[in-house]
């Protein structure tokens, strides 16, 4: 019964796509190929001229004491507004990107210092052992791009506001990507249906009754959708029908394709579970993602974060953003407190570079963030912050 009502649909989809040919498409048609420049031969020989859509506006300033990774401070903030020169309406780009909690951020190391690589590279977490540079984030690579899993705070107007994030004042940034975890993490494309106590998809849900279908889809407004090729619009009842049955087929096409879908993934786990073997694996379970085990256990351990009574008192006087008595503000930690945990959470991951590490043990180690200069030393598992002065203000014989 389904299948001949399917069928009778499917004619008159055709009947009705034989009459919009004739009109037009209610389709975008795909555009022509405009005529060869060198802008078109280079992206199909994939060099292209980046142009970044903004520039970070970050709480570190400078490489030095920056997080390896985002989730090692979380009240690391920063701001990125998209340029007007590259949307004249930043804020259409931004349209419905408030729905997701995570953004995507990839980005240039424009402070990498030299545009050399080596194909083996010395992550400080590795200790001075070398590993391929594609098996790690360094910033030293051929293309210098950097990839960030930042969270979005909120957006106003055409300026995103951003926690967790690795990225230097200026970084100019190349695009921005939702974080949808059914496409971005195998634990949850394996098992799209977690139980409710699976707390990984639950927070990251900013609006849990909408449904996100069609996120690839190149659909446009109405007005343009209803237009043919040379500009004419069509009848509303020619595209009304035609909209109507498409919807029906491809529901109907959805519900095959779903079934069809879910064989195929619970083959295709079934498959890995039998061609996997312990010995590949360095991680978790079949169903798990695998990562190298000197991610999660690296030879380097934490480092005890210390303050000194007088690096307290320097600190407790910096006052949010909003307060202004005179004193120093920080522009974007919201409270001594809060400052004391991305202090925490730069130095207990020890940020010094190998070198530093292992030559120059004894010296003072220096960094910045927000508005406040940090100074610190280094002793066997532990480290201290002794000064914490507003930026530019730091006394170097400490
Ligand atoms: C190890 S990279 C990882 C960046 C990103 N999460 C990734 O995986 O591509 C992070 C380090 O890059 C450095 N960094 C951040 N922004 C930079 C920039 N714009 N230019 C050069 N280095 C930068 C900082 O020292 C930071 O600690």
């Amino acid at each position: 019964m389904l299948d001949s009502s399917v069928r009778a649909h499917r004619k008159q989809l055709a009947a009705v796509q034989a009459v919009v040919s004739k009109a037009g498409s209610c389709e975008e048609e795909p555009r022509p190929s405009p005529p060869s420049s060198s802008a078109h031969v280079a992206l199909e020989q994939g060099s292209i001229q980046t142009t970044p859509i903004g520039f970070i506006i970050s709480c570190f300033s400078v490489k030095n004491g920056t997080p390896r990774q985002p989730n090692i401070c979380s009240p690391s903030r920063a701001e990125l507004r998209i340029q007007r020169s590259v949307f004249n309406n930043p804020e259409h780009a931004l349209l419905g990107l408030d729905r997701y909690s995570h953004v995507w951020i990839i980005f240039l190391f424009h402070k990498n210092g030299h545009l050399s690589y080596k194909a083996k590279v010395k992550p400080p977490r590795l200790n001075g052992q070398r590993v391929g540079v594609y098996s790690t984030r360094s910033p030293h690579r051929p293309n210098a791009v950097g990839l960030t899993l930042a969270r979005l705070d909120k957006i106003e107007g055409d300026t995103l506001h951003l926690s967790d994030i690795d990225m230097i004042d200026g970084t100019p940034v190349l695009d921005i990507k939702p974080f949808i975890p059914e496409y971005d993490s195998p634990e949850v494309r394996i098992n799209p249906n977690p139980q409710p106590s699976d707390s990984q998809t639950e927070p990251l849900n900013k609006e849990t009754n909408v449904l996100d279908l069609n996120e690839d889809s190149d659909k446009e407004d109405d007005e343009d959708r209803n237009v043919v090729g040379d500009g004419r619009s069509l009848p509303s009842e020619l595209c009304r029908v035609l909209e109507e049955v498409k919807t029906f087929v491809a529901q109907d096409d959805m519900s095959h394709h779903d079934s069809k879908c879910k064989k195929q993934v619970s083959e295709c786990k079934n498959a890995k579970r039998s061609s996997r073997t312990s010995d590949n694996l360095c991680y978790g379970e079949q169903d798990r993602a695998a990562i190298a085990s000197w991610i999660r256990d690296p030879p380097v351990s934490c480092l005890d974060v210390r303050f000194t009574p007088h690096a307290e008192e320097q600190l407790a006087q910096f006052l949010p953003a909003h307060l202004s008595d005179g004193r120093p503000r920080f522009k974007f930690l919201h409270s001594s407190d809060e400052a004391v945990a991305a202090i925490r959470g730069v130095l207990s991951a020890d940020p010094r570079s190998v070198y530093r590490r292992t030559r120059c043990r004894d010296k003072l180690f220096f960094f910045t963030i927000d508005t406040a200069d940090i100074t610190c030393w280094f002793g066997h598992g532990f480290v201290e912050v002794l000064q914490v002065r507003p930026v530019g203000q730091r006394d170097v014989t400490v």
